[in-house]
């Protein structure tokens, strides 16, 4: 899967995905000759950190697309509350997850090895949709669903190798605004965001390999979330 990132910053670009009978998805970039935008850019805000960056979109879906959108996830994903061993005990992960992807993408963390449903509809639209913004085509998407203030995920790195070096990941958010939390794991530095309903956040450069995030638990919020991170995994 080729990084066209620096290209896209310089031109413009797209990128679709075509179904050729039973074969998996296959995403195609075409890219635009500089100085003839073909979509308006939503608006975004750059954040440059040490040793990485973010790209936030704080409206990438208008609200009722969003609303709409949620809907159909709840309904229409997979959704299981999965377990992991920690200090030796199974414990169940506070929040329901579903990983969905082109086959072959397996992914494997915190002891446990994930293989993907095959995309749903609304996973392809939306992945389509973030894809010419990100300037990098995904195969997976790992789904969180926070129930309520009570379920959260702990400081991590989404370093794992089959990621590879400097992964661009896309994480889009439907439902309750929750505080996502960086920190530099050598500089001492932190970085914070309030990730709000339809909103995009790009991470890449070296970001994965000097920080860490986490979405902590809060007593200031009831309602339910989604998380979309779509990915590159290179074991495909
Ligand atoms: O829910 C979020 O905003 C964070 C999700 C995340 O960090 C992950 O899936 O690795
Ligand atoms: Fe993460």
């Amino acid at each position: 899967m080729q990084d066209i990132s620096r290209l896209v910053n310089n031109g413009a670009a797209f990128c679709f995905t075509t179904r050729i009978l039973d074969a998996q998805p296959r995403c195609i970039f075409v890219l635009m000759a500089p100085q003839i935008p073909l979509f308006s850019d939503p608006a975004s805000q750059h954040i440059t950190l040490k040793d990485g960056e973010l790209v936030y979109y704080p409206q990438f879906f208008s609200l009722p697309e969003a609303t709409a959108c949620m809907q159909t996830l709840m309904e229409k994903i997979e959704w299981q509350q999965e377990r992991m061993k920690m200090y030796g005990k199974e414990v169940l992960f506070p929040r329901l997850m579903a990983w969905y992807g082109d086959a072959g993408s397996t992914y494997a963390f915190s002891g446990n090895t994930y293989t993907p449903q095959a995309w749903t509809a609304e996973l392809l639209r939306i992945k389509e949709q973030i894809e010419p913004e990100a300037g990098v085509c995904f195969n997976s998407v790992l789904l969180n669903r926070y129930r309520d203030g009570k379920d959260s995920m702990g400081w991590h790195a989404d370093d794992e190798p089959e990621l590879g070096r400097n992964p661009v990941i896309a994480s889009f958010n439907l439902g309750a605004t929750r505080r996502f939390m960086l920190r530099h794991q050598q500089a001492g530095l932190k970085y914070e965001l309030e990730l709000q309903h339809g909103s995009l956040l790009i991470m890449k450069g070296a970001l994965q390999h000097h920080w860490q995030h986490q979405v902590p638990k809060t007593t200031k919020v009831s309602g339910e979330r989604i998380n979309l991170t779509f990915r590159v995994i290179h074991n495909v």
